[in-house]
């Protein structure tokens, strides 16, 4: 059974679900390398592409035979240069599927953890964010949603106690050995501090942040935990999840923010652009 007819091509209903499902993979691979060095190559592997189905429908098979081999060598090259990228997307898909978002399979097969009253973190959290700002003292705070961080978590220095404003400005105390990396939150308790956080390679982050900011994103490009970072430097406050940083943020404006994402339960309903 055909869709529709266009001049002497019969389409049919399979061939218009196959066409909208390329249309969005394409979409989805150009959303992800978007602005990247990776979307140029992309770009310029799609146009020798081209080329090469030019070539073949010309009939000339010297030069088809030489761009068969350039492009089925290239697509290995792909893998490796797209490796983040396809990382990222594998792990958007898994993101975005129900069960990440089912409490049931999150806490019974994923983390088997209890439910913690997020409000109640909220509080020492927000405390201790403003008064880090207000002292230039920087910080780079991890808050632990489905994902399992032990990666992170054992990178640093277990410490597994109760949240608390104190304790948190202990932490980043200059004078502490523990305030160089990040401190991981999870389950209501600070897990662990001084941990080592991937660092995104995001072409789009203004000269102007350095690492502690780079951390604080690329965290949130391969988990689903939201990150906070204040700058030493100016003091401001920034808040990444799902891959977006968001800077410059008040404190009612962080508190805000935060309490819609941690006490969202779905991972991709995140925090509006500011
Ligand atoms: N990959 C990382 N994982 C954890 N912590 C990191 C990482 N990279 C940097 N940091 C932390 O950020 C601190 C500051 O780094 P840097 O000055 O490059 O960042 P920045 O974004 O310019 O921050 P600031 O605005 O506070 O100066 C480091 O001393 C370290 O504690």
């Amino acid at each position: 059974m055909f869709a529709l007819r266009i001049g002497f091509l019969d389409v049919g209903w399979i061939d218009l679900l196959d066409i909208l499902i390329v249309a969005i993979l394409l979409y989805q691979i150009y959303n992800l390398v978007r602005g990247s060095v990776a979307s140029r190559v992309f770009v310029g592997y799609l146009l020798v592409y081209l080329f090469y189905l030019t070539v073949k429908g010309l009939g000339l098979s010297l030069l088809t035979t030489i761009l068969e081999y350039f492009i089925s060598v290239g697509a290995l090259a792909l893998i490796i240069i797209f490796q983040q990228e396809i990382r990222r997307f594998l792990l958007l898909i898994g993101k975005s599927t129900s069960f990440a978002n089912n409490k049931w399979f999150r806490r019974w097969l994923l983390r088997q953890s209890r439910d913690v009253d997020q409000a109640a973190v909220l509080k020492p959290l927000v405390e201790a964010c403003k008064t880090l700002a207000a002292e230039f003292a920087g910080g780079l705070i991890v808050i632990s949603k489905n994902d399992e961080l032990v990666k992170y978590v054992e990178s640093g220095q277990i410490i597994d106690a109760e949240i608390s404003k104190p304790l948190l400005l202990a932490i980043f105390s200059q004078y502490s050995p523990l305030h160089d990396g990040a401190v991981i939150i999870n389950d209501g308790r600070i897990q662990a501090a001084r941990c080592i956080l991937p660092v995104s390679d995001d072409d789009n982050l203004p000269a102007t942040l350095g690492f502690r900011h780079r951390a604080a994103l690329g965290m949130t490009e391969v988990t689903d935990a939201t990150v906070i970072a204040i700058s030493e430097e100016t003091g401001r406050v920034s808040l990444a999840v799902n891959g977006e940083l968001q800077y410059n943020l008040g404190i009612t404006e962080l508190e805000e923010r935060l309490r819609t994402y941690l006490l969202q339960p779905s991972q991709r309903q995140g925090l509006a652009p500011s």
